[in-house]
């Protein structure tokens, strides 16, 4: 578990990068932080495994005041906390397998253990044939599998990702998020990410904070703020998700005709929620579109809904969905 309580980081040119950040890591979470370029992301990560030293505040993993640590109890708490950049920081003259040795060599692994676990490392990440290859002979995927087996080298309890995926193509992107999903859930790892992409969020997270000029705007369960984003900034990342469903929708406003756009969450898309609004307020509801989205822990639908009846009716209804747990957006109210 990571816990950030009131953490300032303000670097010596006195630019406020981090401004009083608290959050809470879970163990086997997979934490998305995310925000633009400039945000304060790659700081608020250098800050917990003490890259930069914060200004203020506590920072603590399973319990343990990292701040307080001395040089060398720092050191032997930095091998248990694995970390994987965009440009993925391979020695160039090294081969795979020597880079990954490399991570072993610093941790003073005994000479003749380091080959078996360099081999069961490359395995693991699916580069077992390229052990004798360059980084230069790699495509950005296959560089990123070798700074995640180096990661991996000493058994971290903690990941952390700056923009791991920023360099890769969205199918080589998919591929590594499924192998570090697939190792997070294979060694109890907690990971926290940094990224500027909402898919990778959607892609793998559970849980995720949006920064934005130093602070945490807004922070959750990825469902949570993928159904009912609550700030601007947060609208704006998930925001391509519809729209344009939403400017086609221009085209259909019918005087005294509803338009909402509904989301259900969960369990509550199971439900047959419309059938059931239909039957107490005996309006019509029409389908015109929808998606869902397919998150790392729950389906989100959304679909976009006429109503038609008496206008009155129309808000009841709309009121009776909300009571149901659907997050409801009229986009055109009817007049
Ligand atoms: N060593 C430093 N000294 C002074 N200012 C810094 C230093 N490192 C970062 N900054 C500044 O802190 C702010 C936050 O930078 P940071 O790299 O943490 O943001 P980011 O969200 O990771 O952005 P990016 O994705 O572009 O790296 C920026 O204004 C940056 O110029």
């Amino acid at each position: 578990m990571i816990t950030l309580e009131n953490v300032n980081k303000i670097y010596s040119n006195g630019l406020h990068a981090v401004k009083d950040v608290s959050l809470k890591v879970n163990e086997g979470d997979i934490f998305g932080i995310i925000g633009l370029s400039g945000a304060g992301k790659s700081s608020l990560i250098r800050l917990i495994n003490r890259l930069e030293e914060p200004t203020s505040g506590k920072i603590f993993i399973n319990g343990e005041d990292i701040l307080s640590l001395n040089k060398t109890e720092l050191l032997e708490r930095r091998k248990k906390i694995g970390m994987i950049f965009q440009h993925f920081n391979l020695l160039s003259s090294r081969t795979v397998e020597e880079n990954v040795a490399f991570a072993l060599e610093i941790a003073n692994w005994n000479k003749k253990d380091i080959g078996k676990r360099v081999s069961e490392l490359l395995e693991i990440v699916g580069l077992s044939d390229k052990a004798k290859y360059y980084p230069s002979q790699l495509s950005g995927g296959q560089k990123q599998r070798v700074s995640i087996a180096r990661a991996l080298a000493n058994n971290p309890d903690i990941l952390l990702s700056d923009e791991a995926t920023s360099a890769l193509d969205p199918k080589t992107t998919k591929s590594i998020l499924e192998l570090i999903k697939a190792i997070q859930q294979k060694f109890s790892l907690t990971v926290l990410m940094i990224t500027h992409q909402m898919e990778v969020v959607k892609e793998i997270c559970n849980k995720v904070a949006i920064m934005s000029d130093g602070k945490i705007v807004e922070q959750g369960g990825v469902h949570h703020i993928f159904a009912d984003p609550k700030t601007e900034i947060t609208k704006e990342f998930i925001s391509y998700v519809h729209q344009q469903t939403d400017t086609t929708l221009n085209y259909l406003h019918h005087k005294g005709k509803k338009i909402i756009k509904a989301k259900f969450l969960g369990t509550s898309s199971q439900e047959p929620i419309i059938s059931k609004v239909i039957k107490k307020y005996g309006i019509d509801i029409n389908i015109l579109g929808g998606t869902i989205d397919k998150l790392s822990t729950v389906n989100i639908g959304h679909l976009y809904l006429e109503l038609d009846g008496d206008l009155d009716i129309q808000t009841k209804a709309i009121e009776l969905m909300r009571n149901m747990d659907v997050v409801v957006e009229v986009v055109y109210n009817g007049n």
